[in-house]
């Protein structure tokens, strides 16, 4: 029964993967942006543009940092937002003294802030780049090229704003699919380790203690072989939308089994947790699922103990609820606390009728 075995790496969390992608965007955007922009300092001051080689000089000089930083302390430079900044100021103020030789420049910056800054805020700094850039052609070039700037520029910023749209909600799409499970749309196993080290830590910083219920339904292959694996899927799917409609919005739900579910309760003790596991109990096996399948669990609640990591947590509420079962299933059994020896005392049975 023990499922815990902890994950071979944090690449198994797919909310930690995304965030390893961003990463290399940004070190990517910075790195050939530096390579590009870094000749440019020497052509400008031989060109007797002092300002535009220091502006430029800020620019690599805060490429180099945000790559450090990511490099050596795992954080975002000044959160990334001086990049578009220089680049937007760079670009507007090389056209006005350089032409079109400039205005190349505001293509590749244009696109880049998608990359750099959430949604909103870039396709706002983009409005006020391509009104800054109109301004500025309207005042070096002929109308002519003034209209086609202004509209090339626009398009170019249309095209990366739903770009960067699309891949943002795949992005969410994946990391959801990655989470969750099909059948009942309840939380995988992917984050059960961050999770439950999250509330670790609460336990340890702040004194605030949280709790877990696992349970499993009872003789559930007699339903399966009873009613068809499809009434199977059904009642699992019942099962957890029953549990959720009980649970509050801080509660997350998982299924770490194919009949085994787990709850983190936050900031809820064990007297409270137990209270809530012989309500779920009650309520599985006093209404049938599929209007007529009978079906009981049995559950186990474990209070997190000061200093135990998350899989002994887990194997403390692990053994209860194999006790739960081996007592004669349909039951709550309370996890004992870990001993300062480390030696977990027996799991103490909890009347169903009493409840606590
Ligand atoms: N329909 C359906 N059945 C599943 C799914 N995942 C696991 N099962 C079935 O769940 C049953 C679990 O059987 P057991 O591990 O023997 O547990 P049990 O019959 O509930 O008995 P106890 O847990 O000891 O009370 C097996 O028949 C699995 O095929 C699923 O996604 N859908």
């Amino acid at each position: 029964m023990n499922v815990f075995a902890p994950p071979d790496s944090l690449a198994t969390n797919p909310t930690l993967a995304v965030l390893g992608f961003k990463r290399q965007l940004v070190f990517h955007l910075h790195f050939w942006a530096f390579v590009a922009v870094a000749p440019l300092i020497l052509v400008q001051w031989n060109q007797d543009h002092q300002l535009l080689s220091g502006l430029l000089i800020l620019f690599c000089a805060n490429a180099l940092l945000v790559i450090a930083f990511l490099h050596y302390r795992n954080t975002y430079f000044l959160k990334g937002r001086m990049f578009p900044l220089l680049a937007v100021v760079c670009a507007a103020y090389s056209t006005s003294i350089n032409g079109h030789a400039g205005l190349y420049w505001a293509y590749p910056a244009a696109t880049a802030l998608f990359f750099l800054l959430p949604l909103r805020e870039a396709t706002v700094s983009n409005v006020v780049f391509v009104t800054v850039m109109a301004v500025v052609s309207f005042l070096k070039f002929p109308e002519a090229d003034f209209w086609r700037i202004t509209f090339s520029l626009g398009l170019t910023c249309v095209f990366a704003m739903v770009f960067a749209w699309l891949v943002g909600k795949l992005q969410q799409e994946l990391t959801r699919l990655a989470t969750t499970d099909p059948l009942t749309g309840c939380l995988n196993r992917s984050q059960l380790a961050d999770i439950l080290n999250h509330q670790i830590q609460m336990r340890e910083r702040y004194e605030r203690v949280s709790s877990l219920i696992l349970f499993d339904l009872d003789y559930f292959k007699v339903i399966n072989d009873q009613w068809g694996h499809l009434a199977g899927d059904r009642v699992l799917k019942e099962m957890a939308m029953r549990i959720r409609k009980r649970l509050r919005e801080s509660d997350q739900l998982f299924r770490i089994g194919g009949e085994e579910f787990m709850i983190v309760l936050p900031e809820t003790r064990q007297k409270d947790a137990d209270t809530l596991a012989h309500q779920l109990l009650t309520g599985i096996g006093s209404t049938p699922f599929l209007d007529d399948i009978k079906i009981t669990a049995s559950a186990s609640v474990a209070e997190v103990c000061q200093g135990e990591t998350w899989s002994v947590w887990l194997n403390r509420a692990d053994q209860a609820l194999y006790e739960a079962k081996s007592r004669g299933r349909n039951q709550v059994v309370n996890a004992r606390r870990a001993t300062p020896a480390g030696v977990i005392d027996a799991p103490e049975l909890v009347d169903p009728a009493v409840g606590n």
